[in-house]
């Protein structure tokens, strides 16, 4: 059989499924054999990838979040672009076939899709239900606004019933990006950088300096607590072990949420401040897609194409959306979910869909696309935690990130010429 590599970033329960999926593939037929390889985080993968492609080392296949799509695309020589990949090989690859949201992210300027959508999740609310009741709270009422969020962590905590309120994992990611969308404010100029490489950030608004400024002071209160910069690493399991009573992640924490924590769990949207007229709006995508290296056979991409194709049935979605909490990317996959009775199997497990279909996205929500990105994101989530550290306030936070950011596109603008 033709070996083709896949290097991924899926660790705990999802790279467990993930590598079922993989071998359900490969169980499912002779000529091809996938073998997928946990590189680490998302950035541990894609800066692994970098060093590799320059050795000629690089994997058929990459993981990359999302964050990285501005990079990727300009990376002209080191990516075969998918559509080119599936056309030369005859592979079925219908860009309506997969949900708005998710086509407009990942689709170049002339409609293109570059890379192949797989992994797409956008934040949500997890609360520990048994602690909502301990602290007199009624579980079936999580909290809608920021003010709630603060005014029910305050009871949570002085009723003793946890020690901390809420947490974050992928601070720059739920509370810059979504939140921006969410209350339809733009993270750059030029539609949030899908209309051209001379965006500017100009996220330095009064909303986002207020919310950081409210996270400090929560912190400072005992209600939040902080779970570090990137992927915000300390979060998730502060929720277990139930330090922490409602936790915002991504919805693909399902699955480790389900295995790791011995209480109830509850569901609910991401939460908005009451007095910002239209919000909330609706919430973007975050996650992954897989992109094919270049500088491999023919043979090898004939059977990358295949593996690409096997990967977007509906039934393989569903059951991969299903088990991890990603969102259901083809309108199949969705459908398929509906007939089989997932959604009312499985209260909540529709929230991450009601977000991103609450209201027909605006140019502020959605997505992004921004090259060098995932050092602007680095940048972010560095200032965000000197406003934690009490060293800088959230506008000084904020106008640093744009500042500092604004560099960094300007650097990739002029790379990229
Ligand atoms: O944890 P994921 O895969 O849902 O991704 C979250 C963020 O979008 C990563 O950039």
């Amino acid at each position: 059989a033709t070996e083709i590599s896949w290097w991924h970033a899926m660790g705990g329960q999802l790279g467990e499924i993930l590598e079922e999926m993989t071998q359900d593939f490969n169980e499912s037929q002779d000529d091809y054999h996938v073998t997928p390889s946990y590189r680490g985080t998302y950035t541990e993968t894609m800066t692994g990838a970098i060093a590799a492609f320059r050795a000629n080392e690089q994997p058929h296949i990459l993981q990359v979040f999302e964050v990285g799509t501005g990079t990727m695309m300009n990376a002209k020589g080191a990516i075969y672009p998918v559509y080119e990949l599936m056309e030369a090989h005859g592979r079925a690859f219908d860009n309506e076939a997969f949900l708005p949201a998710v086509v407009g992210y990942y689709t170049d300027t002339n409609g293109n899709m570059l890379s192949f959508p797989f992994n797409s999740s956008t934040p949500i609310m997890y609360y520990n239900r048994d602690m909502f009741e301990e602290a007199g709270l009624d579980p079936e009422q999580p909290p809608e606004t920021w003010q709630e969020v603060a005014d029910f962590s305050r009871q949570i905590v002085e009723s003793g019933a946890a020690s901390c309120g809420f947490t974050t994992s992928w601070p720059s990611w739920v509370m810059l990006e979504n939140f921006s969308a969410w209350h339809n404010l733009p993270l750059g100029t030029l539609e949030n950088g899908f209309g051209g490489m001379e965006t500017e950030l100009n996220f330095n608004n009064e909303l986002v300096a207020r919310h950081w400024d409210n996270l400090h002071d929560w912190q400072e209160e005992g209600v939040f607590k902080w779970g570090g910069p990137g992927s915000g690493p300390d979060s998730e399991p502060m929720f277990y072990s139930q330090d922490c009573a409602i936790f915002f992640g991504s919805s693909a924490s399902r699955a480790d949420v389900a295995a790791n924590s011995e209480f109830e769990v509850g569901f609910g949207m991401q939460p908005y401040y009451a007095d910002v007229e239209g919000a909330p709006q609706n919430s973007i995508i975050g996650g992954a897609t897989l992109w094919a290296m270049q500088g491999h056979s023919d043979e090898e991409y004939e059977a990358v194409a295949a593996f690409f194709e096997y990967l977007s049935q509906p039934e393989v979605q569903a059951q991969w959306h299903q088990q991890t909490g990603y969102l259901p990317i083809t309108q199949a996959a969705w459908d398929l979910s509906q007939e089989q009775g997932y959604y009312e199997d499985n209260p909540g497990a529709d929230i991450s869909l009601k977000q991103m279909t609450l209201n027909e996205p605006s140019e502020n929500s959605k997505g992004l696309r921004f090259g060098n990105f995932v050092q602007i994101r680095d940048i972010i989530s560095e200032e965000m935690e000197a406003v934690m550290t009490g060293d800088k306030s959230g506008q000084e936070a904020a106008d640093d990130a744009v500042e500092r950011g604004n560099d960094l596109l300007r650097d990739f603008e002029a790379a990229n010429q």
